[in-house]
This record gives structure tokens, sequence and C-alpha cells, in this order.
């Protein structure tokens, strides 16, 4: 049986709703069931000028190509490329309501589109992500990690002020965050004994100690430790020459302290075929890599290919986990 995946719009003025619609307008190893306004979904319909059919959960489809939604209309019509804080807590309600839907076994997992955070935050809602939103919904620990075809990065801290980011680099967090990566490379991604790269923080891994102290007071004794445990650990490594194509091809996932140390280099190798997975969950979380491209929202030229790439990964994820 096909997996059923909740598909989330996210913010309704940026590009994510025109790139659900040009995801309905194709067949998928997978049964979609949108999150979202109606509404909005029709609107961007009209704006590609490409047909648009929709059905309640239980309905009998119009057509083959006919998407499933849960409706959750928001209160306030947002034009393109203007994201209205009133809004907020519907486009939080589409997330949330999505995830319970994959705690309850009701579907499978979740696929979302762009959410802007500042629109949250300005809507009153304290929000640094998706990914921290259905972590602490589900009562998890997570990590972030992106992957396209060159290169698999997750990371340390996400969503933090660079100022803040040395603090948060402890053993605990270190030890639990490569826990969790391990762990999903080998269960989900069905790599036997991953290779993890570990950046350092500090320029040149911190030059033993005279450019900064995490890589020695830190990051060096969890990955010795967690060496003893059999996990194969290598780094810490400067972060300037860590993503060498022939390095890279060494590791099957690269852990980076912050969010602009790895990301920057995976969106640089293939922005388009990137998509960003939350580790951790109990059900496969996959989103776009991209953000709400307010600049091109209702114009008809967003790329819809992280969406699809993350359609076909968190059906794939769906499928091996129906599997074990
Ligand atoms: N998955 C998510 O929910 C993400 C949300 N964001 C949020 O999105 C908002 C805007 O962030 P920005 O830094 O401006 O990043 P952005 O990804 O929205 O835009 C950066 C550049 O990439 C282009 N771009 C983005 N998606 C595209 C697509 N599908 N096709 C063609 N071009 C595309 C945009 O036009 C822009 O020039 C912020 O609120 C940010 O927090 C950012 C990244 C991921
Ligand atoms: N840089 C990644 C991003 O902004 C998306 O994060 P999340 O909303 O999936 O947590």
């Amino acid at each position: 049986m096909r997996p059923r995946l909740a598909l989330v719009p996210g913010e309704p003025a940026g590009v994510g709703p025109e790139l659900m619609v040009r995801a309905a307008q194709q067949d998928w190893d997978a049964r979609l069931v949108v999150f979202g306004d109606a509404a909005v979904l029709h609107r961007a319909a009209a704006a590609l000028s490409l047909p648009l059919e929709l059905h309640r959960a239980g309905e009998t489809p119009a057509s083959a190509r006919s998407l499933e939604i849960v409706d959750i209309p928001h209160p306030v019509q947002a034009a393109f490329g203007a994201p209205e804080p009133a809004n907020a807590a519907s486009v939080v309600a589409a997330l949330t309501g999505a995830a319970q839907a994959c705690l309850d076994g009701t579907l499978d997992g979740m696929v979302t589109g762009p959410v802007h955070k500042a629109a949250i935050n300005d809507g009153g809602i304290p929000y640094t992500g998706t990914t921290g939103l259905l972590a602490a919904h589900a009562g998890c620990e997570v990590v972030m990690m992106l992957a396209n075809p060159a290169m698999r990065v997750a990371l340390q801290t996400v969503h933090l002020p660079l100022r803040e980011v040395a603090d948060r680099i402890v053993p605990d967090a270190l030890e639990r965050t490569l826990r969790i990566v391990y762990d999903a490379l080998r269960k989900q991604f069905g790599i036997a004994d991953p290779a993890i790269a570990v950046l350092g923080l500090n320029p040149h891994a911190g030059e033993d100690g005279h450019l900064g102290s995490e890589e020695l007071d830190v990051i060096i004794p969890t990955l010795e430790r967690l060496r003893l445990d059999g996990m194969q650990l290598i780094g810490p490594l400067p972060a300037d020459t860590a993503f060498l194509p022939e390095k890279l091809r060494g590791f099957d996932a690269v852990l980076a302290m912050y969010h602009d140390q790895g990301l920057p280099v995976l969106k640089h190798a293939d922005f388009a075929h990137a998509v960003n997975i939350t580790l951790g969950l109990p059900y496969p979380r996959v989103a776009v890599d991209h953000g709400t491209a307010l600049d091109l929202a209702g114009k008809g030229v967003a790329d819809p290919s992280s969406l699809f790439a993350a359609i076909r990964c968190c059906t794939q994820l769906a499928d091996g986990r129906k599997r074990v």
C-alpha cells in the first residue's frame, strides 16, 4: 500500500501553496493529504493557470488527480509576497494537525513547505522553526539534517544568534546529536557503519587551542568517548577544507557546529534538489530546503524541485519504516 503523507503548504503568502499545486499535477508513490487552506490553494492554481481538484478526507475524489484536503482556513487572505501575522496561528495549526495525524498513525509522514519565521513571531507565537515545533509537539529531541545528491549536513545548533553558538557547544548536547544522527543513518538510511565528519567550531579547528578552546575542551573528548562505542567519527575537521570533494566522498554525513557553517556549502552544491530532514521524530518529516521566496510568490516561476525531492524522500522513509 502507498504511504499516506501530509503535505503542508506553510506560509500562505509565499511560494508554498503554488508548489503544492504543482505537486498536484502529477502522480506519486504516496497518497497526499494537504493540511492547509483550500481557498489559498485555489488562488495559487488560478495564478498559475493550472487545474486543481480538492476533496475532503473521506469524500469520493472527482478525478484521479484530486488531492485530499484537511481544510484549515486562514483568517486573512494575505497578498502574494506579504505575510500576515494574523495567520500565524492557522499556519502553526496546519503543522501540528499534520504532526498529530502522524503520531496517531493516521498518516505515515509529513512534507512541509516554507514557513515565514518572522510572521509567526510577529503573530505572537514563539517559533524558531518547524523542526523545533515538531520536537516539542512529539516530546523528543531532534536534529536537523539537510541532504542533496552531493552531501548530507547535520547541524549541532540551528536558529540561534551567532553570539550564542559557542555557549551551546557542550559535551552532552554534542553526544546526543551524534547519537541521533548515527542511529538515523543506520536505521533510516540503511548505512551499516556510517562515517560522520565533525567540524570544529573555530578557524583551523582551534589551531591546537590557539584559536579557540571548544575543540580541546568539548569536541575532541566527546568524539573519543563515542568512538569507544564503535562510532566512526572523523574530526574535529577544519571547516574550510572538510567539504573538498575528495574528502566528502569518505563521509556519510558532516556535522556542522552552526547553520551558516554547513548550509551555504550544501545549497551552493545543489539548491534545487536539497531537502531538510528531521532526525529523531517518531515519524518521517521532510521539508523543502528553501524559504518562502516572497519575491517569486504568485508568479509561477518558483522551482518545485526541492518539494518534489522532499515528497520522494519522505515516501522512501515512510516505506522503510513500514517494512521494519
Ligand atoms: N523550510 C522552511 O520553512 C524555510 C523557511 N525559511 C524562511 O523563509 C523566509 C525567507 O528566507 P530567505 O532567507 O529569503 O530564503 P529563501 O529561500 O526564501 O530565498 C532565497 C533566494 O532563493 C530564491 N528561491 C527560494 N526558493 C526558490 C524556489 N523554489 N525556486 C526558485 N528560487 C527560489 C529566492 O527567490 C531568493 O532569491 C525566512 O522567514 C526564513 O526563515 C528559510 C529556509 C527554509
Ligand atoms: N534553515 C532551515 C530552515 O529555516 C527551516 O527550518 P525548519 O522550519 O524546518 O525548522
